[in-house]
C-alpha cells in the first residue's frame, strides 16, 4: 500500500489526540517514522511523540513543513486561520505543497484564503480509532483535483483503516456524524452500561469487563456476519424474555429519535462552525 508513497513526507501541523491516532496507525503499519514529522507547541506534547513513535518533532510549524511533500493539518478548527496564515507566511508561499485538512467544519475554500490560494488541498474526517488501524475515513477533493493527490491521500488515510469518497463536501459533515463522533457514542453508551452494572453490585473492573468484551463481541459479529444490524439484534431477543423489556424501554425512551437528533445537532455544529473558523 506504501509504494507510491514510499517516499512522501508527512508533517502533522498540531499532535493532538486525532494526529496521535493516525501517527499511531501509520507506525503500526510500518509507514518509516523518519519520513514523519509533527509539530506542536508544548515540549511535552513533541517529547510524547518522539518518544512513543520516533517521529521528529518541531516547535515551528513552519520548519516542520519546510520539506514535507504532504502537510496534514490537525490543529483545532478555530486555531486553523491563524495557524495557516502564519505558516504559508513563514514559509514564503504555499509551496504548492498537499495539504489535508482532517478539521471539523472548516470549508475548503476558506482553507484556501487561510492557505494563500494553495491549489491543491484535500478535506478528510477520520476517527480515533484509526490508532488501532481501524479508523473510518471520509474524504472530499474539489472538482479538478488531481488524481495523483487524492490517491495519496487515500492511500495514507487507507493505512489506518477504511475510506469513502463523498461526492459533495457537506458530505463529510455527514460523516462526522455517522463516524467522525461516532466512537463517542458508543463509549458514552458504554459508560451507562458500566455505570449501572456498578449500581448492580459489580466492582468497577468487572463491570468494564462486561461491557467492553460485550461490546467487542458485537462489532466483531457485525464485522464478520452478513446480517443485518436488526437481525442480530432480533437473535438475541427471546420472545417474552429479558433483551425484549430492555429493547422496549430503549423504544418507549424513543432511542432512535433521540440518536437522530444528535447526529443532527453534530451536522448543525459542523454547518455552524463553516460560518465561524
Ligand atoms: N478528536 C477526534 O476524534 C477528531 C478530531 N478531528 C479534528 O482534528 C483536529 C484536532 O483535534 P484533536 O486532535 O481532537 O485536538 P487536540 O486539542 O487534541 O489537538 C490539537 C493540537 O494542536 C496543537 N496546537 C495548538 N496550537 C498549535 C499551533 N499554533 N501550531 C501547531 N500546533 C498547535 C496542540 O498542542 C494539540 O496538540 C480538529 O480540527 C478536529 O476537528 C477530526 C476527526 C476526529
Ligand atoms: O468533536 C469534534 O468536533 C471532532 C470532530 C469529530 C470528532 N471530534
Amino acid at each position: 500500500m506504501f509504494e507510491q508513497q514510499e517516499h512522501k513526507k508527512i508533517t502533522f501541523i498540531g499532535g493532538g489526540n486525532m494526529a496521535r491516532s493516525i501517527i499511531g496507525g501509520l507506525i503500526k503499519r510500518g509507514y518509516p517514522a523518519k519520513l514523519i514529522s509533527v509539530t506542536a507547541p508544548t515540549d511535552r506534547t513533541r517529547e510524547r511523540m518522539a518518544d512513543d513513535f520516533g517521529v521528529n518533532t518541531f516547535e515551528d510549524n513552519a520548519k516542520g513543513a519546510n520539506d514535507a511533500d504532504v502537510v496534514v493539518l490537525a490543529v483545532k478548527p478555530q486555531l486553523l486561520d491563524v495557524v495557516c496564515e502564519r505558516l504559508v507566511a513563514d514559509m514564503g508561499g504555499h509551496g504548492d505543497k498537499l495539504y489535508l485538512s482532517i478539521a471539523a467544519g472548516v470549508p475548503l475554500e476558506k482553507l484556501r484564503t487561510y492557505l494563500s490560494g494553495a491549489p491543491r488541498i484535500v478535506r478528510s474526517m477520520p476517527n480515533t480509532p484509526s490508532l488501532l488501524g481501524l479508523g473510518m475515513t471520509g474524504l472530499y477533493a474539489p472538482a479538478g483535483a488531481k488524481n495523483e493527490d487524492k490517491m495519496l491521500c487515500q492511500g495514507l488515510m487507507e493505512a489506518v483503516g477504511k475510506i469513502v469518497w463523498v461526492e459533495e463536501e457537506a458530505g463529510i459533515n455527514h460523516v462526522i456524524a455517522a463516524a467522525g463522533s461516532a466512537p463517542a457514542y458508543f463509549f458514552l453508551f458504554m459508560e451507562a452500561i458500566q455505570k449501572e452494572a456498578e449500581n448492580m453490585g459489580f466492582d468497577a473492573e468487572t463491570a468494564r469487563e462486561l461491557v467492553q468484551q460485550t461490546a467487542l463481541g458485537a462489532a466483531q459479529m457485525v464485522t464478520e456476519s452478513t446480517l443485518s444490524f436488526s437481525t442480530l439484534r432480533a437473535q438475541v431477543t427471546s420472545k417474552g424474555g429479558t433483551t425484549a423489556e430492555a429493547i422496549r424501554t430503549f423504544e418507549e425512551g424513543a432511542l432512535s429519535e433521540l440518536v437522530a437528533k444528535a447526529m443532527r445537532a453534530a451536522v448543525d455544529r459542523a454547518d455552524e462552525m463553516a460560518k465561524q473558523f
